[in-house]
């Protein structure tokens, strides 16, 4: 099927996205709704015949073979030889049957860690707990990667429904990271969630010794306002935090997929239980819709194939995410990080080179702010970025009305402007309107030119509830493990940030020692002792 796509890609290379509007049930036929949602994707070079050769490559690599293995619990993350099983999370807040991995029945732990966590939020933002102390109004939650960006997201996203503590996210080992969260937060009234899967990442043990010795110089009883969240009990326990404050989840959790687990408790605080649930009912929505809809109708399925011919079959090596709301400014971090990290990969399940290369290089930013940014290069660069818009019908604040207005109206403007174009001709007239001619309005008209033909998705919902914001995540992670299967790599192990954090661990001794490690390379012992003689001048 690879190469009938090749095939059917050189056959239509030269065709414009704007002639298939010439059928006008083109926008219904290329879109598809559930729940709510709506995926436009006919604004790009898919006819019929590409839909159809896609959907063949998704059935030739097994992908409802290996959808149904994700589902029942089978450890497909050969690697590290784990099941994954976020989903399983989300079924939480449904009447999910039992999943058993190694005998052991996750559904019942996963229900009563929830329940402990609706517990906790509850008496926490009542004011309930801490029982000898004052009300809790700060939260900081410390953790990095998977561990950070859900929550912090989430947070950002869902900020209409925040009546709980104000929560600070700190990942940076960078102290100004930390220095600038604890800034004017009492120790008394702050919690610290320590959020590590592993509880043996650098950046969060750091920062989680440094805020405990803060908590330790402001307040009695400081490790009382420490809570882990981790899968490592051993680990949570030498850190001096009691099994009672302690939220577990097992390893077929991986640390991108885990904002669904207990890694969400910072939301949950914010947000509170009620609203914690309805963003994992609609993530649950639409894993139900991954698995129940015919391939040309399921949306992460689609998405996914949208994205395989932009990268694979038009060869462009990157794309966009663009949403139109403001509140989901960290959306496009999350997104790094679930695709990058997932598909960012060389070798296949068995290990061999892959085939056809790993995923796509992933970035954005929240419109209309990108539009006076990078935009320029996506309407008139040499490089084509297929551009993936997000865009709500209504905002939250109904007396702001016309700015919702005008945002849609941009939205909408971007995604129009890169199909049409502009023609010399069409330049050219424009600045006859303005008086120019000669050479001038020759120069000036090519200035003037954008290609069109730039393909761009559009993903629509009402409003950005809870739930809403819990069908959009889930369907970008299965959009992922689509795209995974296809390629044949594994989306769930993450070897290529390992090197990186051994090297880590030996220089800093290096840097504190104030000497170079032996067998560090000429250009890091010329920066190291740069770094020493900047520092000691
Ligand atoms: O939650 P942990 O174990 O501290 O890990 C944090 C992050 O580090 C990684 O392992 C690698 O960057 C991510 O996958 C993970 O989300």
């Amino acid at each position: 099927m690879w190469n009938e796509l090749i095939r059917l890609r050189e056959a239509t290379e030269s065709r414009k996205i704007s002639e298939l509007f010439n059928d006008t049930s083109r926008a219904s036929a290329f879109s598809l709704q559930n729940d709510g949602l709506l995926f436009d994707y006919s604004k790009t070079t898919l006819d019929d015949d590409i839909r159809t050769a896609l959907i063949d490559l998704a059935r030739e690599a097994d992908v409802e073979g290996k959808r149904a293995a994700m589902f029942r619990g089978d450890k497909i993350n050969t690697t590290e030889d784990r099941a994954v099983l976020h989903v399983a999370s989300r079924a939480l807040a449904g009447d999910a049957d039992d999943i058993e991995i190694d005998g052991r029945n996750i559904m019942a732990e996963g229900r009563e860690t929830f329940e402990r966590m609706i517990q906790f939020s509850n008496d926490l933002r009542s004011g309930a707990w801490p029982a000898n102390g004052p009300k809790i109004t700060d939260v900081v939650n410390i953790g990095i990667g998977g561990s950070d960006l859900g929550p912090v997201m989430a947070y950002k996203a869902l900020m209409p429904y925040i009546d709980g503590p104000r929560v600070h996210f700190v990942s940076n080992v960078d102290g100004a990271d930390i220095h600038d969260a604890l800034h004017g937060l009492d120790p008394n009234t702050t919690l610290v969630i320590v959020s590590s899967k592993t509880f043996g990442t650098q950046e969060t043990l750091m920062n989680a010794r440094t805020a405990m010795r803060w908590m330790e110089a402001g307040s009695d009883n400081a490790m009382e306002r420490f809570v882990a969240i981790s899968t490592s009990r051993e680990r949570t326990e030498a850190f001096g935090i009691a099994p009672e404050r302690v939220f577990g989840f097992g390893d077929w959790i991986g640390g991108r997929y885990s904002v669904w687990s207990p890694i969400g408790l910072s939301l949950m605080l914010a947000v509170g239980p009620e609203n914690a649930t309805e963003f994992l009912r609609g993530g649950h929505s639409m894993d139900c819709h991954f698995v129940d809809a015919p391939l040309q109708e399921n949306m992460p399925v689609m998405l996914a194939l949208v994205g395989l011919w932009h990268q694979k079959f038009c060869g462009y090596a990157t794309r966009a995410v663009v949403p139109y709301e403001h509140r989901l400014s960290r959306l496009p971090a999350y997104l790094q990080q679930l695709e990058m990290e997932s598909n960012g990969k060389s070798v296949a399940m068995d290990g061999t080179p892959l085939k056809h290369g790993g995923g796509p290089v992933v970035w954005g930013e929240p419109g209309t702010n990108g539009q006076h940014a990078f935009f320029q290069l996506i309407h008139q660069g040499t490089n084509v970025v297929p551009v993936e818009f997000i865009v709500g019908a209504m905002g939250h604040e109904p007396d702001l009305r016309e700015h919702h207005e005008a945002l849609l109206a941009n939205c909408l403007a971007q995604s129009e402007a890169l199909l049409k174009g502009r023609t010399l001709e069409e330049a050219r007239n424009q600045l006859i309107g303005q008086g120019k001619s000669g050479d001038e309005l020759e120069v000036l008209a090519r200035h003037r030119v954008f290609s069109g033909n730039r393909p761009s998705t559009t993903l629509v919902y009402k409003k950005l509830t809870p739930y809403v914001l819990g069908q959009m995540i889930a369907l970008y992670e299965h959009r992922v493990f689509v795209e995974g299967v296809i390629l044949g790599l594994n989306s769930f192990d993450q070897w290529g940030v390992e090197l990186g954090k051994e090297l880590a661990d030996g220089l800093v001794p290096a840097i504190a020692s104030g000497k170079a490690p032996e067998n560090a390379n000429g250009s890091t012992r010329m920066l190291l002792e740069h770094f020493l003689a900047l520092a000691a001048s």
